[in-house]
């Protein structure tokens, strides 16, 4: 009844943008968003919601005289608001995005100018729902954790991984050597850390070079494979591309490579060349910047989950989506792994929708029967033939150390994860290499179910990490 009343106050230009009793939303034609809204001033949420849709589609704040009967089928249209909870659904025909698959556009849309109305007090952008026509036209990931998997030859346990610690301030050769020094300790995965470009104290290319000394030497030692993930977030594109052309020049095995993108500073565009250009690189997608928009008590921005869903989308191979509260950074254990299961599955079970990642929509019980879960908690696919986005990978960092991969797991309820440890590794009173054993010692307690403190008696590493990390020692 008082959604009846406030549609009432609407005005001429605003009902343009209500549909309450718009039949069937999920029919294809439209992207849906849901939206937690407060109002600022004098306008109610219905109103407030119109001028949302109006801003984040074809509107402006007054009723224009140059609309035409087209223009107004591109309205974005609120069909559904919960006033108690101050929600919103919006549906946006998805033919007002940009043709070919372009994150970047539909960003500049939902999550653009309504983001700085003076109309609202607050806007988060909480859940997405992309329907299997609109799938078609975007890429997905390529290279996933599977192809990961495969050419490391790990598929029972999470992918264990660093980054180079101090953030900055080592030469190129200090820099190779913890790695190697990390990847003799037992570890699969470094990454740069998400600063590291071309600093005068460590030439890109210097640093590229011993990288790849550095892994070959591991690898020789270990008999195992090894991965690295260089940072090619860049000034421009020429430069970007050069850095990419220079690790693959370098001599790098292919799989043994990884490209990170800062991907919101350096933006979508960014993200989504990487993918079109290096179709066979895992690309990593760093979100460094993202709790401006993310971070609960902001009551402007996007949540995690949308963030992920649209990491996807562009075709991340993974994206860093939280500790779920375990490690340094703010983060819920909800929505940290409600994003993280919805970039791994077919189907994700989100904060409002269901996100079935399939570019064909299923016509009846039997074609949802693609996904199972194995003992590992890998997802896999019973039917080849089956079209949709592949998997993105949830990559697990930020103040965790070998103590905590177990706590994680848990709470993950999986292993289909990459971790990067980085204090949790070279604060280790030994050092890298007795860091990196200590978290391979973890998670060999994890797979043979035995608690780390029994592990750790006779696991010297393990058992220095547990009395260090206990402590919460912060220098
Ligand atoms: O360098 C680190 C972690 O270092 P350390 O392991 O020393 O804390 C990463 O940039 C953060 O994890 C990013 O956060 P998020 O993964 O939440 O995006
Ligand atoms: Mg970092």
């Amino acid at each position: 009844m008082i959604q009846e009343e406030l549609s009432k106050t609407l005005n001429p230009k605003q009902v343009q943008y209500m549909r309450m009793d718009l039949p069937d939303p999920r029919n294809g034609e439209y992207l849906l968003a849901v939206f937690h809204l407060i109002p600022s001033g004098e306008l109610n949420i219905m109103q407030a919601a119109a001028e949302v849709a109006a801003e984040s589609s074809t509107g402006t704040n007054f009723a224009v005289k140059t609309e035409t009967p087209f223009s107004r089928v591109m309205n974005a249209l609120v069909y559904k608001v919960d006033i108690e909870k101050n929600l919103v659904w919006i549906a946006y025909p998805w033919r007002l995005f940009d043709r070919n698959g372009n994150v970047q556009n539909i960003m500049t849309y939902i999550a653009g100018n309504a983001l700085g109305m003076k109309e609202i007090k607050a806007l988060k952008l909480l859940d997405i729902w992309f329907p299997p026509s609109m799938l078609e036209q975007y890429d997905g990931p390529s290279y996933t954790l599977d192809d990961m998997r495969t050419y490391l030859n790990v598929h029972d346990r999470p992918i264990l991984g660093t980054i180079i610690k101090p953030k900055m301030g080592l030469t190129s050769s200090e820099y190779a050597e913890v790695c190697y020094d990390f990847w003799v300790g037992g570890g699969d995965f470094v990454k740069n850390d998400e600063p590291q470009a071309d600093q005068d104290f460590c030439p890109y290319d210097k640093m590229v070079k011993y990288v790849k000394m550095a892994m070959d030497k591991a690898v020789k030692e270990t008999g195992k494979k090894k991965v690295h993930s260089f940072n090619v977030s860049s000034a421009d594109f020429d430069t970007m591309i050069e850095r990419c052309e220079m690790i693959r020049e370098a001599g790098f095995e292919p799989g043994s490579y990884a490209f990170l993108i800062d991907g919101i500073t350096a933006g979508w565009m960014a993200v989504q060349t990487l993918r079109r250009r290096y179709p066979d690189v895992f690309l990593h997608f760093h979100r460094a910047g993202h709790g401006g928009f993310t971070r609960p008590e902001n009551p402007i921005g996007f949540s995690v989950l949308v963030l992920s869903k649209f990491a996807r989308l562009a075709g991340a191979s993974g994206i860093h989506t939280g500790t779920a509260g375990v490690g340094k950074m703010a983060g819920s254990p909800e929505e940290d792994v409600t994003a993280a299961r919805n970039i791994l599955k077919v189907e994700g079970k989100g904060h409002f929708f269901t996100q079935n990642w399939g570019r064909i929509p299923p016509q009846d019980d039997d074609a949802i029967k693609m996904v199972e879960m194995d003992d590992a908690h890998h997802v896999v696919l019973e039917d080849d033939s089956w079209r949709g986005l592949k998997k993105c990978c949830p990559i697990i960092s930020g103040g965790l150390n070998p103590t905590l991969l177990e706590p994680f797991i848990d709470v993950m309820g999986g292993i289909d994860f990459i971790t990067t440890m980085g204090a949790g590794c070279h604060a280790h009173p030994r050092g890298t290499r007795a860091g990196a054993m200590a978290l391979v010692q973890a998670c060999e307690a994890y797979k043979n179910k035995i608690d780390i403190a029994d592990y750790a008696k006779d696991h010297r590493e393990l058992a220095e990490a547990i009395e260090f990390f206990s402590k919460k020692k912060k220098k």
